[in-house]
């Protein structure tokens, strides 16, 4: 190790590290690897994942307007002349264009200039109606995030904290958040199920439960199975609501309360907790996760799941996207399975191990049993 004034020491991997990324940065070597056949290719991915993450936003926006204007859902039916969705858009021809030879270039759309068609990635945003709702809800991402380190530095206001005041979650505020995560609940929900057999157990308790869109989803898929859901008094009253219309009066209960410290139903063999504590703060997490454990008999199950951070094939999804979502949101923050365990363990909680899901994107699972 080399030892610099003022510096940190430098490793051998630092060294390494330092002559590849004068290497990189040289564009006389740049030029080099893309006119070079063997480098080319790679030459060539690695600009165009710098020139992808220069104009991320501008793909996003070309999305939202997609969605705005429903053309999704509109050229699903049938091929659409350009000249007929700019008159519905109220928008010139030139523009309408525009927007559709970009979504066609995102593969959103096709189109051979005069129609646009539906193309295979807005096909698949049609299978998750969950995606377009967080695409509109984007919006107030993007605004918190116009200027990242004047909210990094906590000199702006966040929008996103606002809408969710889990706190004082009023009637309105928590409808609108609940309506939200109904939509983008069954992507959620499809991988879990997949990911574990609900069957095994007697009693499930969903902390954090939201308006009831997971047992909802649970139910038919372990027909046996009592239901409980837990969440702050305004949600649990529009989870009431919900599973009675879905004819699971006679199945479920709802209970309203504060997860972090009030006493919990104790009669579940099966604890979940699905999108809820990454949107904590350490503290908050560990407090669910100890009344949880006083909740359960030793040997009953925890279920985790959520987006995690160092999701192999998923990266930017947990430290980048949920990283910065969650601190604008104000609280909460992605975490690894191994941080998860270190937790799980300090709780009173043995046997964590992993379930894998076929799209870690959206969830991986961690269960854990009560020591
Ligand atoms: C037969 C042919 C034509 C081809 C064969 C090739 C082939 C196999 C193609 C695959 C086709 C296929 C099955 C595609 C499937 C695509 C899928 C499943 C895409 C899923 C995409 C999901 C996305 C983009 C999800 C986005 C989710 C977001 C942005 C979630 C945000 C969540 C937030 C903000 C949550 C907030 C809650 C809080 C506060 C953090 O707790
Ligand atoms: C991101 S949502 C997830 C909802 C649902 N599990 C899903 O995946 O769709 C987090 C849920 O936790 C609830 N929540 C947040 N803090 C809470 C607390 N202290 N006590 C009870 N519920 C809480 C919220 O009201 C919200 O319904």
């Amino acid at each position: 190790m080399t030892v610099v004034a003022g510096a940190l020491p430098l490793s051998l991997r630092d060294r390494w590290q330092a002559i590849r990324n004068r290497l990189l940065a040289s564009p006389r070597f740049q030029h080099w690897a893309a006119a070079f056949p063997l480098t080319r290719p790679i030459a060539r991915r690695e600009a165009t994942a710098l020139f992808d993450l220069c104009a991320g936003f501008v793909y996003a926006q070309t999305l939202s307007a997609c969605v705005s204007l429903d053309l999704f859902e509109r050229l699903a039916k049938r091929p659409v002349a350009i000249a007929t969705i700019a008159a519905e858009a109220d928008m010139p021809g030139e523009a309408a264009l525009r927007l559709i030879r970009a979504a066609a270039a995102l593969r959103l759309l096709e189109t051979d200039g005069t129609t646009a068609r539906l193309g295979p990635l807005g096909a698949a945003l049609r299978g998750n109606p969950g995606i377009a709702a967080m695409v509109r809800h984007h919006a107030l991402l993007y605004r918190d995030l116009a200027d990242p380190v004047a909210l990094l530095r906590g000199e702006s206001d966040a929008s996103l904290a606002a809408f969710w005041p889990y706190d004082a979650a009023s009637e309105d505020r928590a409808g609108t958040y609940s309506a939200l995560m109904a939509a983008s609940q069954p992507m959620i929900a499809a991988e879990i199920l997949a990911a574990y057999d609900f069957r095994r157990h007697r009693r499930l308790l969903d902390l954090g439960g939201g308006d009831g869109s997971f047992l909802a989803a649970l139910a038919p898929a372990a027909p046996l199975l009592d239901l409980t859901l837990f969440d702050v008094p305004t949600v649990a009253e529009l989870a009431r609501r919900k599973l009675a219309a879905a004819g699971l009066a006679g199945r479920s209960r709802v209970c309203g309360g504060d997860m972090r410290r009030d006493p919990l139903p104790r009669d579940a063999d099966i604890i979940t907790l699905i999108r809820v504590l990454h949107d904590h703060d350490d503290d908050q997490a560990m407090a669910i996760l100890r009344n949880a454990r006083a909740a359960l008999e030793r040997g009953a199950t925890l279920l985790i799941a959520e987006p995690m951070a160092g999701t192999k094939g998923a990266l930017s999804m947990g430290d980048a996207y949920f990283g910065l979502y969650l601190f604008a949101m104000g609280s909460g923050r992605p975490r690894r399975p191994a941080e998860l365990f270190a937790m799980l363990s300090a709780a009173g909680f043995t046997a964590a191990r992993r379930h894998a899901t076929n799209q870690p994107m959206l969830a991986s699972v961690i269960t854990a049993r009560a020591a």
